[in-house]
């Protein structure tokens, strides 16, 4: 885990961010992929989580838009380790800024119980850290299947490239539909759509424990993380050309790929043999 003084900042990093017509262009895209989502599954209502991050802020903002505030439930899921202001952030976003329909389900008598089931997990942060998000996912799909609504995933480019986020927990969803976005992008598009500043350049946080900081667990801020994504992973520009262009050493590249090459089967479906005969 960095310390906020070893955090890696890029001297040069990738302004990945677009034009105000490519902006207009990914809100139509985005709005259209929902709808088309929702129409090919034959529903017409979507729920999610709603953390007061700005993916999830961003994710229903576009839903509404797609489908109006009728047809989105958030659910805000509070634990222990959740800060207050992230979940009052998250009713704003529900109440104040979309309208729409939302309940508050307090998950720590969840997670507990599943403890006391297997307190041989107890103190281990990041198990009962994915423990909690797995926790939410269970409640999405039992809303999505009482209101016969899709689960809607806010996973971004970033995670999903070095597979930022827990498996069958807030990867366990119908449709992603930021996915194509890195997180400079996020921001920008949020704040192009109409989402205050506080909440598109909040520090971002998995939340999985008290005082995570995405930045922190990964040892890089999101402008690096995203310029060697896009030029290394996506780009295909050599590990050493990348950390001369971006001015960030090399083996900060290098473990951006490894991760990358290590999270390959959170991007594939579960594998098995293939039929003997
Ligand atoms: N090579 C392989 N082939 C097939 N399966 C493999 C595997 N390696 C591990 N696995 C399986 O995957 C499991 C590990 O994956 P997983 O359970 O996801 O756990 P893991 O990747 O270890 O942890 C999740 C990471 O995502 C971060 N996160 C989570 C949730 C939200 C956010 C956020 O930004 O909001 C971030 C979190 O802070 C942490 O760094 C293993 O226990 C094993 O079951
Ligand atoms: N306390 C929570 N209540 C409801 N949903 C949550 C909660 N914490 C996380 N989630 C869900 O899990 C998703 C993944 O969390 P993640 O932290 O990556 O995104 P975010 O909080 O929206 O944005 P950021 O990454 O900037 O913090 C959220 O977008 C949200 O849908
Ligand atoms: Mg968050």
């Amino acid at each position: 885990m960095a310390t906020a003084e070893s955090i890696v900042r890029a001297d040069e990093p990738l302004n990945l961010t677009f034009s105000e017509a490519e902006l207009e262009a990914h809100r139509d895209h985005i709005t259209s992929f929902i709808e088309a989502q929702v129409d090919a599954a034959g529903v017409d209502t979507v729920v999610m989580g709603l953390s007061g991050g700005i993916d999830s802020t961003l994710v229903s903002h576009l839903a509404v838009e797609a489908l109006g505030r009728d047809a989105v439930h958030g659910l805000v899921m509070p634990s222990e380790v959740n800060r207050a202001d992230n979940m009052s952030d998250a009713e704003r976003v529900a109440n104040d800024l979309l309208g729409i329909e939302y309940d508050v389900i307090e998950i720590n008598p969840l997670v507990d119980t599943f403890l006391d089931a297997y307190p041989d997990a107890e103190g281990d942060q990041l198990a009962v850290g994915n423990l909690r998000v797995r926790c939410r996912a269970v409640l999405n799909y039992l809303v999505g299947n009482h209101e016969q609504a899709l689960v809607l995933g806010t996973g971004n480019r970033s995670e999903a490239l070095v597979g930022y986020y827990t498996k069958y927990g807030d990867g366990a969803v119908d449709c992603h539909p930021i996915a194509a976005l890195y997180k400079q992008q996020v921001r920008q598009l949020a704040k192009h759509v109409g989402v205050p500043d506080d909440l598109a350049e909040k520090t971002a946080s998995a939340e999985m424990w008290a005082g995570q900081t995405d930045a922190d667990e990964m040892g890089m801020d999101y402008d690096t993380l995203d310029s060697i994504l896009a030029l290394h992973i996506d780009g295909g520009v050599p590990a050493a050309g990348t950390a001369d262009q971006l001015g960030v050493p090399l083996d900060v590249v290098e473990t951006v790929r490894e991760m990358y090459e290590s999270s390959a089967h959170k991007r594939a479906m579960p594998p098995g043999p293939d039929p003997l005969y």
